[in-house]
């Protein structure tokens, strides 16, 4: 593995987060720093540069290792590290280097986060089956198999998107930031605002559980994961047992051995 000093950034749609040992530490089991940018935002050039601020002097250039779902967003991140880190290394990764096995009809369609995701949740259930939630923009549901295998799953609309399709699909409904507390929603809603978090949290949740429960009845699942920006405001509302893990597909992504480089 290259001596750089690693950069992982996992790309997705609604922001970047970016991985990173602390300059203190060198070894890859040490805990990461982490940090969220949202390139739509009118600074992240700055945070950026606050970011690269931090490496190491020592570390000469840096070795940039890019998981993307978004291509818009992995341009406007790898033409700043041209511009302002030239001589930075940076590898796009692609499902090869994730190294694990897929039964699904198109592999090479699967989203990178997806099994980076889905690889992290084998590793951290002492490689035996689970189950991987990914609550961001969309909410993936996955399995992974005892083999070690990403068995497919399901894509449905996250939280934010949901409120945001709602009202800007119709004339009447309001734009709402979803609720801080999924557990204790007024059921039924009493007015248009309680009834669309009602609906919007109990489609998501109930879909969540409906989900577990059919590839349960596939796979003997040892653990099931909940990562993502929506994962501690879903947490409380989900029947099924789970653990909380940040940033499952950066760390996926962070300690990825890689094989040699793609020739250009
Ligand atoms: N600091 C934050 N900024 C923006 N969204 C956040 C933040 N913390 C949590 N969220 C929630 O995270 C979701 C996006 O999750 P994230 O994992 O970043 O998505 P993606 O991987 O698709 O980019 C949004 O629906 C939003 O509700
Ligand atoms: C499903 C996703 C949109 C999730 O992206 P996210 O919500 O994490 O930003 C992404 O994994 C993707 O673009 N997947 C390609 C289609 C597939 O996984 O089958
Ligand atoms: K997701």
């Amino acid at each position: 593995m290259s001596q750089r000093f690693r950069i992982a950034v996992d790309v997705g749609n609604s922001s970047i987060k970016i991985a990173h040992t602390p300059p203190q530490n060198t070894q890859h089991d040490v805990d990461l720093c982490i940090v969220r940018v949202s390139l739509t935002g009118t600074d992240w050039q700055s945070q950026m540069a606050a970011l690269a601020g931090s490496f190491p002097e020592s570390s000469g250039s840096v070795q940039w290792l890019i998981a993307s779902v978004n291509s818009v967003g992995c341009d406007r991140l790898t033409t700043w590290i041209q511009q302002h880190r030239p001589t930075d290394q940076v590898r796009v990764i692609d499902r090869a280097d994730v190294g694990i096995e897929t039964d699904v009809r198109m592999p090479h369609r699967v989203g990178i986060d997806r099994l980076l995701a889905a690889k992290s949740g084998f590793d951290l259930a002492s490689e035996r089956s689970a189950i991987v939630i990914d609550a961001g923009t969309t909410i993936t549901v996955d399995l992974v198999s005892a083999a070690g295998v990403f068995r497919g799953g399901a894509i449905l609309p996250g939280l934010g998107l949901q409120f945001r399709a709602l009202h800007e699909a119709t004339d009447k409904l309001p734009r709402l930031e979803p609720p801080d507390d999924l557990a204790n929603m007024e059921s039924p809603g009493r007015d248009t605002q309680a009834a669309m978090e009602l609906g919007v949290v109990s489609g998501i949740v109930g879909a969540i559980d409906r989900l577990i429960e059919s590839f349960q009845t596939q796979c003997d699942v040892s653990q099931i994961f909940l990562t993502g920006g929506d994962a501690k405001r879903l947490s409380p509302a989900i029947r099924s047992s789970h653990r909380i893990v940040a940033d499952m597909p950066l760390r996926g992504l962070y300690g990825i051995e890689l094989s040699a480089p793609h020739s250009p």
